[in-house]
C-alpha cells in the first residue's frame, strides 16, 4: 500500500473553502513533520452535491454523507489522507479506517453572526434566529429570549449572506469554521457554554488513513495532539454513550488542565428535548488516561437523570413527570 519515497502523499479534501483550508493546514504540516511532497484531491461528496442542487438535507442524517465520500476514495486508493471536521464523524468505526490523529483543536465555542452588531441577549422580541442544528434550536429555545429559530443551511459563506440580506437577523455557527476561513471579524459574540455547549469534537480536526498503511504511525506522530485527542474522545464517549439510549440534541465539552497532581480532565455535557424545555446537565472530572470512561460514566448518569426520555418533538405542559429536570 505504501507510496515510493519520492510520490506526493494525497490529501483528501470536501470542495468547500472551510474543508480546502483546513486540509490545507494540514498537509502544511505532514509536508513539514515528514519532510514529504504533499498534494490535495478535492473529493465532492452527495453531500455538497445536494447543497449545491438545494434539496433538503435533514439537520442530523447529513452527518455521515460528509464523510463516506472521503472514506471511498481512501479504501480505494485514490487519496492516503482523509482530513473531516471531527463533529462530522460518527461515533462508530470504519472498516479498514484509522483515526490516526487529532490535531491541535481550534476553539470550540460558538458564536453569534447577527445584524448591526448584536449580541443575543440585545435581539429584539421576535427575531429570526437561523441555525440548522438541533443542537443550537434547542439551547437557543431553553434561553427563552423570545426569538424565532428557523432552519438554515448552506455553507459557512452562505449561511453569512443570509444575515447580510437580511433573510435572519442573527445566525449561530462554530467559531472554529469562522475563524478558520479568516472571517472571524464576522462574530459579534462568542457565546458562553453555559448558554451554548459546543457539539462534541467541534473546533477538531480527523486525519484518516488506511488501518494498513505505514504512514499511519508516521502521522500520529507528526500530527497528533494528546490534549486534544483526550478532550475529544471524552465528548465523543458522552455522545456514543447518549445515543444508545436517546436522540435527543447534546452538547459536550471537555478540556484537559494542569492540576495539583498532573493533568485533568473535565467534561461538561447536556441532552435537551427539540423544544428546550427540558434538558439534563452533567459535569465530571477524570483521569485524561481514561477519557472515554470519564465520557461513557458521565453519560451514563445523565441516562439515569432522565436523559433517556427527552426525545420526543413537543413536551406536553401537563405532563409533570419529567419536573425533575425542567429548566428553571
Ligand atoms: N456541521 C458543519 C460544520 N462542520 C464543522 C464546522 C465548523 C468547524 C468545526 O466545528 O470544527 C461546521 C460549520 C458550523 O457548525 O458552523
Amino acid at each position: 500500500m505504501s507510496q515510493a519515497v519520492s510520490a506526493p502523499i494525497r490529501v483528501g479534501t470536501r470542495a468547500s473553502v472551510l474543508a480546502t483550508t483546513q486540509s490545507q493546514l494540514v498537509a502544511d504540516q505532514i509536508a513539514e513533520r515528514l519532510g514529504r511532497p504533499v498534494r490535495l484531491v478535492e473529493i465532492s461528496t452527495e453531500g455538497d452535491r445536494s447543497q449545491a442542487a438545494g434539496t433538503p438535507l435533514a439537520g442530523g442524517s447529513s452527518t455521515g454523507v460528509f464523510v463516506s465520500a472521503l472514506r471511498d476514495a481512501l479504501l480505494d486508493g485514490r487519496v492516503d489522507v482523509a482530513v473531516h471536521s471531527l463533529k462530522d464523524l460518527p461515533t462508530y468505526p470504519a472498516e479498514g479506517i484509522a483515526l490516526v490523529a487529532i490535531p491541535g483543536r481550534e476553539d470550540p465555542r460558538d458564536v453569534v453572526v447577527a445584524r448591526d452588531g448584536l449580541t443575543l441577549g440585545e435581539l429584539p422580541v421576535g427575531s429570526r434566529v437561523g441555525t440548522g442544528s438541533p443542537r443550537r434550536a434547542a439551547q437557543l429555545h431553553a434561553l427563552g429570549l423570545g426569538v424565532e429559530v428557523a432552519g438554515l443551511r448552506g455553507n459557512v459563506d452562505t449561511r453569512i449572506r443570509k444575515v447580510r440580506t437580511g433573510e435572519y437577523d442573527a445566525i449561530v455557527l462554530a467559531r472554529a469554521g469562522l475563524a478558520r476561513i479568516g472571517r472571524l471579524d464576522e462574530a459579534t459574540e462568542v457565546l458562553d457554554p453555559l448558554q451554548m455547549l459546543p457539539a462534541p469534537g467541534q473546533g477538531a480536526l480527523a486525519v484518516e488513513c488506511r488501518d494498513d498503511d505505514d504512514l499511519a504511525a508516521q502521522l500520529r506522530e507528526a500530527l497528533d495532539d494528546p490534549r486534544a485527542r483526550a478532550a475529544v474522545e471524552a465528548e465523543r464517549a458522552v455522545l456514543a454513550t447518549l445515543e444508545g439510549g436517546c436522540s435527543a440534541p447534546i452538547g459536550a465539552l471537555a478540556e484537559v488542565v494542569e492540576g495539583e497532581d498532573g493533568e485533568e480532565l473535565w467534561v461538561r455535557a447536556i441532552a435537551l428535548s427539540p423544544d428546550g424545555g427540558l434538558s439534563v446537565r452533567r459535569s465530571a472530572t477524570g483521569d485524561p488516561a481514561d477519557a472515554a470512561g470519564v465520557g461513557d460514566r458521565l453519560a451514563q448518569e445523565m441516562l439515569a437523570d432522565g436523559a433517556a426520555d427527552l426525545d420526543g418533538s413537543e413536551h406536553d405542559p401537563l405532563d409533570h413527570s419529567l419536573d425533575k429536570v425542567q429548566n428553571p
